[in-house]
């Protein structure tokens, strides 16, 4: 359980002579859920982008399950097992949310089996509809799902891929009170059996649902722990007051 998924070691990224990211060393345990924080800028999605493979690193390593990631193509790392959702939607509005989900899971499907007409929805799907609680949506257009129901279905449309990695971008950006709290059970529950990365802004929903969260800060870590441990590292109250007092 405790055995290292992810081992970042020494990533530096620069974009144009900037150091979006300098000598990162980042360690994610199998099963853990970990939120990952820091200002604007800091380079959470810079990090993110690098695992995926969007991002090429100008030096350093990335290992996940012990493989080498860098250098590995986009697609090549999602059939790897690394999923990851965006900041900007990706749900075929027009399909259901069943349809879509289905759609998802075809994805690790072979082609004979893509294309052979399937009655009924997988266990795998409708173990997702329960997951992300939009059973009773099930036949409704995604169009007609509010802000945070859209993330819960592309949590799911994760999930039906079977990752072992989740890498989530603010999952709760924009959302109610009661859609985050249900967004917080959701990943929980998700992380039963995934390990799951957040990047996450809200303080409030951090206290509330994060065990161990780490912290960047101009693409350096600048420290990690328990939501308590990290709200007291005085590092931290700098960066986060600094830039209060900056914006004030
Ligand atoms: N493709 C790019 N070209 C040039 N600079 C980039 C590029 N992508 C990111 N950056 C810069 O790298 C830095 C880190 O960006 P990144 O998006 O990773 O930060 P972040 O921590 O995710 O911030 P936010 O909370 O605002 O999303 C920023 O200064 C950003 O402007």
């Amino acid at each position: 359980m405790s055995e290292a998924l992810l081992e970042v070691r020494g990533l530096n990224v620069v974009f144009s002579g900037f150091h979006a990211l300098t000598d990162l060393d980042f360690t994610l345990r199998r099963g853990e859920l970990r939120f990952l924080i820091g200002p604007n800028g800091a380079g959470k999605t810079t990090l993110i982008d690098v695992i995926t493979g969007l991002t090429r690193p100008a030096s350093g390593s990335v290992r996940f399950d012990g493989r080498e990631l860098v250098g590995r193509r986009e697609h090549r790392i999602v059939r790897a097992g690394v999923g990851r959702t965006f900041q900007t939607s990706v749900v075929f509005e027009e399909l259901s949310v069943v349809d879509n989900l289905d759609l998802a899971a075809g994805f690790r499907r072979p082609l004979p089996a893509l294309l052979r007409r399937r009655r009924g929805v997988s266990d795998a799907v409708a173990a997702a509809l329960d997951t992300i609680g939009l059973g009773d949506l099930a036949d409704r257009p995604a169009g007609v799902l509010s802000h945070g129901q859209r993330q819960w279905l592309e949590i799911g449309m994760l999930v039906v891929q079977r990752p072992r990695l989740l890498l989530l971008d603010e999952p709760v950006a924009g959302m109610s009170r009661d859609e985050r709290d249900r967004t917080g059970e959701l990943l929980r529950t998700v992380a039963r059996d995934h390990t799951v990365l957040v990047v996450e802004h809200d303080m409030d929903f951090l206290r509330r649902f994060a065990s161990t969260v780490t912290v960047l800060h101009e693409g350096r870590l600048l420290c990690q722990g328990t939501v308590a441990q990290v709200q007291a590292d005085p590092r931290v109250q700098e960066v986060y007051l600094g830039r209060a007092k900056e914006a004030a």
